[in-house]
């Protein structure tokens, strides 16, 4: 049985092939739009009763009254506090070389005198409360905790309220705990859409907040999408995805992992591999079905490479780039013998990992950029996940004197042009004449 497509890219039919490969987006689905707006419109209604009820419903829940959903700051502790020391360090380990990536983000305001004596400049401020959305539907994620807060604490944020769906266990003790490790200050056990709407627009328990950052499914990414504007979102971040383009002298058996590695995500997360070795794909399609059948999550992985995997063949490096650049994934991993030779040939990915040694997954947790990436070909217009998603910028005039005369003279004349007489008036009343 084949477990993954095998395409070639000099098939008549490629572009086909590749564009029915990539013509996923469930959030744009009807029904899941639909179904988020319902809940959004539910949620701004009804407030906190509907949160409850969406809450018992999609999470499978028993939750009496909404003050259960939030949890104690001091719970988070005790939950940081039962983790086996190792996992408490290997939290540290990848919190503080999130921090020390995050930190060299931070943008300064800054200004500067003009010739005639006039000061322009940006002033950045932090936001003042954020949302940050960590998935728990599938999967527990408290690396998305560490990626979506540090940089948010590192910004100045004033309040950050995380939430999450928790669903019970060891691995809801990891969430707590990375959560106050990173310092969140409210954490909230809701998700889906309902959690987004509530962050959005507040209800009796939860605080709106002012922008809403983190990946999640596809009711989170059409939730986001629909309360853009009420409040700020980062950027549509959904199923994982993973684009390797080799040269052929990794481990077959590395590569078959590390598509893997994504595909475990979700049934409809996207694992692409590009080469120009006929030999080797044959080798990483024989490690895919050796390896698979062990792996705990074998039958979302079997699902995920049927809907969204693909091995293909290409003419050279070059022509995988092509194609990687049309793909613009979520994760690019160049696993060639000199990744830097190729780099300047990649435009739109969301994070580069260069050389055989460097595993997405290492990026997932710990090498320090952010596992919070653009997907959906998004990389063609965003960027990861960072600090200046927390901060803002406002511009600073100050006009001197001399500023006014020469200024208002080029004003008065562009707004007579535009017909509006108060502003050309408003700038002449400033100049000498
Ligand atoms: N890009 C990243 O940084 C990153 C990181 C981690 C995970 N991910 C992705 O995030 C996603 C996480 O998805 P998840 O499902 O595990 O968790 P999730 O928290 O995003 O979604 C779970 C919520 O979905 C809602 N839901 C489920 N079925 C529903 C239905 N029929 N109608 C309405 N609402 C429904 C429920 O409210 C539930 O709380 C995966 O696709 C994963 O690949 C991305
Ligand atoms: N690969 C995910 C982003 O697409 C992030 C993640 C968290 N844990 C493991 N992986
Ligand atoms: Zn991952």
């Amino acid at each position: 049985m084949t477990l993954i497509r095998r395409l070639s890219a000099r098939q008549a039919d490629f572009a086909d092939q590749l564009a029915q490969l990539l013509a996923f987006d469930a959030a744009l689905s009807p029904a899941v739009e639909q179904g988020a707006r319902d809940i959004i419109t539910a949620i701004r209604s009804r407030g906190d009763e509907a949160l409850l009820e969406y809450t018992r419903r999609f999470d499978q829940r028993e939750v009496a009254h909404v003050g259960e959903l939030e949890w104690p700051a001091a719970e988070l502790e005790a939950a940081y506090q039962r983790l086996p020391q190792a996992e408490q360090e290997a939290l540290r380990i990848a919190a503080e070389r999130i921090r020390r990536f995050h930190e060299r983000q931070k943008q300064d305001s800054w200004q500067y005198t003009d010739d005639d004596g006039t000061l322009l400049g940006q002033q950045v401020t932090a936001l003042d409360r954020v949302g940050i959305y960590v998935p728990g539907g599938k999967a527990a994620y408290p690396s998305s905790v560490l990626m979506n807060a540090i940089p948010a604490q590192v910004a100045g944020v004033s309040e950050i309220i995380m939430v999450s769906p928790l669903r019970g266990g060891a691995e809801q003790d990891r969430v707590l705990a990375a959560a106050w490790l990173a310092g969140v200050h409210r954490f909230f056990s809701i998700g889906g859409a309902q959690a987004v709407a509530a962050l959005a627009y507040g209800t009796a328990t939860i605080p709106a907040v002012d922008k809403i950052t983190g990946p999640g499914n596809a009711w989170v990414a059409a939730a986001k999408r629909q309360v853009f504007g009420q409040v700020g979102i980062d950027m549509i971040a959904g199923p994982s995805e993973i684009l390797v383009i080799a040269d052929g002298q990794t481990p077959a058996d590395w590569v078959a992992m590390d598509l893997f590695s994504q595909a475990e995500h979700d049934e409809v997360a996207q694992s692409i591999l590009l080469c120009p070795d006929a030999a080797y794909l044959n080798a990483v399609e024989a490690s895919i079905a050796r390896l698979l059948p062990s792996l705990p999550r074998a039958d979302i992985i079997r699902q995920s490479l049927a809907n969204r995997g693909a091995l293909i063949e290409v003419a050279d490096l070059a022509e995988a780039c092509l194609i990687a650049n049309q793909i613009a994934p979520e994760h690019l991993e160049l696993s060639v013998a000199d990744p830097q030779a190729l780099l300047p040939q990649i435009r739109h990915a969301g994070a580069i990992f260069m050389g055989a040694h460097t595993t997405e997954s290492l990026g997932d947790y710990c090498a320090g950029p952010n596992h919070v990436l653009p997907t959906s070909r998004s990389a063609r217009f965003s960027s990861p996940l960072g600090v200046y998603d927390f901060q803002k910028r406002s511009s600073l005039i100050q006009v001197s004197p001399k500023g006014a005369d020469q200024l208002g003279q080029v004003a008065d004349l562009l707004a007579q042009g535009e017909g509006l007489m108060a502003h050309a008036l408003a700038a002449r009343y400033r100049t000498r004449r």
